[in-house]
């Protein structure tokens, strides 16, 4: 690639468009550099490689400049947008630079310039939008703790936040997902934190508190910051600034719709890690093709309910008003027709992100006839919204606009063109002048046509006809066998194959005439066009408020016909800390599952904090314990929940232990995955925390598993009190631990019939005697040689006295014996130490010994 980077290169030895380019490109040298000529977009050099490469469209050459041939690549313009939709997506940023000249009177290039740049984060198209999911642009800065500012610039939704540490950080990065990330150039960006979207270094002066909050206060229209809660957030006003920067940057426009900022506090909401967002399978799920809790709740009829509803779950909300009004709001809405209101929302459609592209004129003839419609089904839906006193949180956000209606449906005619460029979108009757300068230019052409009939006559060419192209403008044109019938004032133009093309000093004063209009009632309906977006910028305010609220009453509704479909109930909130549910069921399994869904109860309080879960493989312990943290995550975003009854007290966070990965990208195993999980939650947890545990421990030697989920759940217990739901295959903690006070042993039952499992997914109070491992994995269809192997060896680690009855010891896989009996040693020297002999009845003393005398005997294997 030429030196293109500095603005003081010197490009004197390419030809003048080569350095033209070159001059542009210098100015955008991190973007790819879609270059108009004709009807296509040129890419060239390293530009050129890349896309060719990324797009798979060809290589080229076009000529030479500076000796050399020069690689072109290019794609069609009008065919654009599938290809910048592409890089976009693979985290490309491009810069379209547009002729802005005449190339008509031109000397040398026509004028070009870079109209608009896209980047993955700041992209508000249409066409280059994912309907369901937010785009957004996230800056991040650092300074003993981090400042986060986010924006989706398609709706305008500001936000700041700041975390304290990199795993806040990383939760919350797991929940926004940026599309393209910003950072200070000095800061190293570890891929840990996040690297799906495009992340991109600024300048650190971009990220400066004190100019950040300047242009937020020129952005909001005020001097100080104090009215929008975020003052104290100096990093976050710092990352602000940065986006703010960036989005003038790239948009080149003003931002009229970006009218506030709100601070995003921490205890407002449920707190949920990266890794439980993953594993609880909130917006998307594991494996990709199964079904995530947003799949299954989602029958929004509004795009932008749909992503409300996203960032409700991505966010579940501590505020009991506010759930307490949701709540009201589902159950009056279950007594409206909630199949009507369905139909009254589509017609409404995403009027947030039209109000966006008004907002950045970026707005097309169709998003205005969208408005318009929407406008006109405002009524209906407050009317059939109208007399419920529970719904008036919304109510009073739903503003009519009838002047606004009546101007866009004077305005615009019933199916405008896609683009204004070619006019058509101005109704007639709107407006004299446009109707005038329309008039005069189909009229003109009705006089063009008169002059064909009339030069037919006086020259009895029967086929001489007008014609019209760009270079000649308008022309007479006979075939060549007339050629002796043509008069003499006709002038030749152009001489074709079987036709001369003439014009005549009449047909020249006349096109003058038609094009003048045609072009003036162009120039015309655009700006009637720009006027009418000015017209609903003035409403904005109130526009975006009403788009707000109809995206709100979406999701409610949404969670009626839920709660209806399927039975839900409403939860109760209570400020006692704990959670109880009767017949709960798993939201999404249940609505998977041909077989009815077994429901069952769930209490957790104080008293009894731990819930001690085993049962077989396959048995629906996870099944159990998601459920729970899954209804408390419905629950706290205002919908009801599958169950007769729930009653849920104040949550703090969730923390997930479930299920076993290595993280190859950072290097870590399936163990110190599990280490490191557990870890953050034994530092986290409150007594206010929801904890589940699924089997920790199993990702190393069975003697270490144990020792480490003893001592894991001991501290959950006693040092954490976190409200725990722990699964384990470990017997020996349903007595170590499931014994002590704040813990209840349950389990999943399951029966053996002719020597098949048989799962009940009923879960009940006490320990479960043995896990069935032999019998699911005949399920899963293991060799029956291997399953009748594992059935001896079982029987020979269950009665480790015995000699070994096939096979002399030490062909046995000896260490596998090993935590039986290591177990055992622990569990009775632990039961002993906790022995409160003074407060035991001579009876319970040897009751007690007697239930640990034969228990010993494997101890003295050791
Ligand atoms: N309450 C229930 N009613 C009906 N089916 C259920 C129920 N709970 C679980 N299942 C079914 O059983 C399957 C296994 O459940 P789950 O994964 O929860 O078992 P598990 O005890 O955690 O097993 P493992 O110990 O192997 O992890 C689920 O995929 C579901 O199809």
């Amino acid at each position: 690639m030429p030196k293109a980077t500095t603005a003081t290169a010197d490009f004197s030895a390419h030809t003048p468009m080569m350095q033209q380019y070159l001059r542009i490109k210098a100015e955008h040298s991190d973007t790819l550099l879609f270059y108009r000529m004709g009807d296509f977009y040129e890419l060239f050099f390293d530009d050129a490689r890349k896309a060719a490469e990324l797009l798979g469209i060809s290589l080229t050459q076009r000529g030479a400049s500076n000796g050399k041939p020069i690689p072109m690549a290019g794609v069609p313009y009008h065919a654009a947008e599938n290809y910048l939709a592409r890089l976009l997506q693979m985290g490309e940023s491009v810069a379209i630079c547009e002729q802005v000249g005449d190339p008509a009177t031109s000397k040398g290039p026509v004028e070009r310039q870079v109209v608009r740049v896209l980047t993955p984060g700041t992209v508000t198209d249409e066409a280059l939008l994912s309907e369901t999911k937010e785009n957004l642009l996230v800056a991040v800065t650092y300074d003993k703790l981090f400042g986060i500012a986010c924006l989706d610039l398609a709706s305008g939704r500001f936000s700041v936040l700041e975390c304290t540490n990199e795993t806040q950080l990383q939760a919350e990065l797991q929940r926004l997902q940026p599309a393209e990330l910003l950072h200070p150039d000095t800061m190293s960006w570890s891929p840990q934190w996040y690297q799906n979207g495009s992340i991109r270094p600024r300048p650190d002066w971009e990220f400066a508190s004190d100019s950040g909050e300047a242009l937020l206060c020129r952005q909001l229209h005020v001097q100080h910051l104090d009215g929008f809660g975020i003052s104290r957030y100096r990093h976050a006003i710092g990352a602000a600034g940065a986006i703010l920067n960036y989005v003038k940057l790239t948009q080149r426009a003003a931002l009229p719709h970006i009218q506030s900022i709100r601070a995003e506090q921490g205890d407002e909401a449920i707190q949920l890690d990266a890794t439980s967002q993953r594993n609880l399978e909130i917006v998307s799920s594991l494996s990709g093709a199964a079904t995530s809790l947003f799949d299954t709740l989602n029958v929004t009829a509004t795009a932008m309910g749909g992503r409300l509803l996203r960032r409700w779950l991505q966010r579940p909300i501590r505020d009991h008003f506010t759930l307490n009004e949701r709540y009201e709001a589902v159950s009056v809405l279950q007594s409206v027709d909630l199949d009507e209101l369905h139909k009254t929302l589509r017609n409404i459609g995403d009027l947030e992100r039209i109000l966006s592209r008004v907002g950045l004129r970026s707005a097309r003839p169709r998003d205005l006839t969208r408005l318009r419609h929407a406008l006109q089904s405002l009524p209906t839906l407050r009317t059939s919204l109208t007399g419920y006193d529970q719904l008036q949180p919304w109510l009073e956000s739903l503003h009519d606009f009838p002047e606004l209606l009546k101007t866009l449906e004077q305005a615009l005619v019933d199916a405008p063109p896609m683009l204004i460029r070619d006019g058509g979108v101005i109704a007639d009757g709107f407006d004299e002048e446009l109707d005038e300068q329309r008039q005069l230019a189909a009229g003109a052409t009705d006089f063009l046509q008169q002059i064909e009939t009339r030069e037919r006559q006086r020259t009895g060419i029967s086929t001489l006809k007008i014609g019209y192209n760009k270079v000649h403008g308008y022309y007479l044109e006979a075939s060549r066998a007339s050629s002796a019938h043509i008069p003499a004032d006709y002038q030749r133009r152009q001489t074709l194959k079987n036709a001369e093309r003439y014009i005549i000093p009449e047909l020249k004063t006349y096109e003058d005439k038609v094009l003048q209009a045609q072009s003036r009632a162009l120039v015309r309906e655009k700006w009637l066009y720009e006027a009418l977006l000015d017209v609903v910028a003035e409403s904005l305010t109130l526009l975006q408020g009403t788009a707000q609220a109809l995206a709100e009453i979406d999701v409610l509704r949404g969670f009626a016909a839920q709660a209806a479909t399927h039975n839900y109930c409403r939860p109760k909130l209570s400020q006692s800390i704990g959670m109880s549910l009767k017949a709960a069921r798993h939201p999404v399994i249940e609505q998977q599952l041909d077989a009815p869904f077994i429901a069952n109860d769930l209490v957790i309080n104080e008293a009894e904090r731990m819930l001690l879960i085993t049962g077989p493989n396959m048995g629906g312990k996870s099944t159990y314990m998601r459920q729970a943290a899954l209804l408390t995550i419905m629950a706290h975003c205002g919908s009801f929940v599958p169950a007769s009854a729930a009653t849920f007290g104040p949550i703090d966070r969730i923390f997930t232990r479930i299920g076993a990965s290595d993280d190859l990208a950072s290097g870590r195993s399936t163990f110190m995955v599990e280490m490191t999980e557990a870890a953050a939650i034994l530092h986290n947890a409150t007594h206010r925390s929801l904890v589940l545990m699924d089997e920790i421990g199993r990702g190393t030697s069975t003697y270490d598993g144990l020792a480490l989920a003893w001592a894991c759940a001991e501290s959950l217990l006693s040092d954490n009190r976190a409200l725990t739901l722990f699964a384990t295959h470990y017997f020996e903690l349903t007595e170590s631990i499931g014994e002590q006070s704040g813990c209840v042993n349950l389990h999943v039952e399951a029966s053996e019939h002719e020597e098949r499992i048989v799962f009940e997914h009923r879960v009940t109070e006490g320990a479960a005697n043995r896990s069935f491992g032999v019998q699911v994995a005949q399920l899963a269809g293991l060799p029956k040689p291997v399953l009748m192997r594992a059935k001896q060896i079982l029987e020979q680690l269950e009665q480790p006295t015995k000699p070994a009855i096939n096979k002399p010891q030490s062909e046995l896989n000896a260490p596998t014996t090993e935590p039986f009996l290591c177990s055992e040693s622990l569990a009775a020297i632990d039961a002993l130490k906790k022995l409160n002999i003074e407060a035991m009845t001579p009876l319970e003393a040897l009751q007690w010994l007697a239930r640990w005398q034969p228990r010993t005997e494997n101890i003295k294997d050791l």
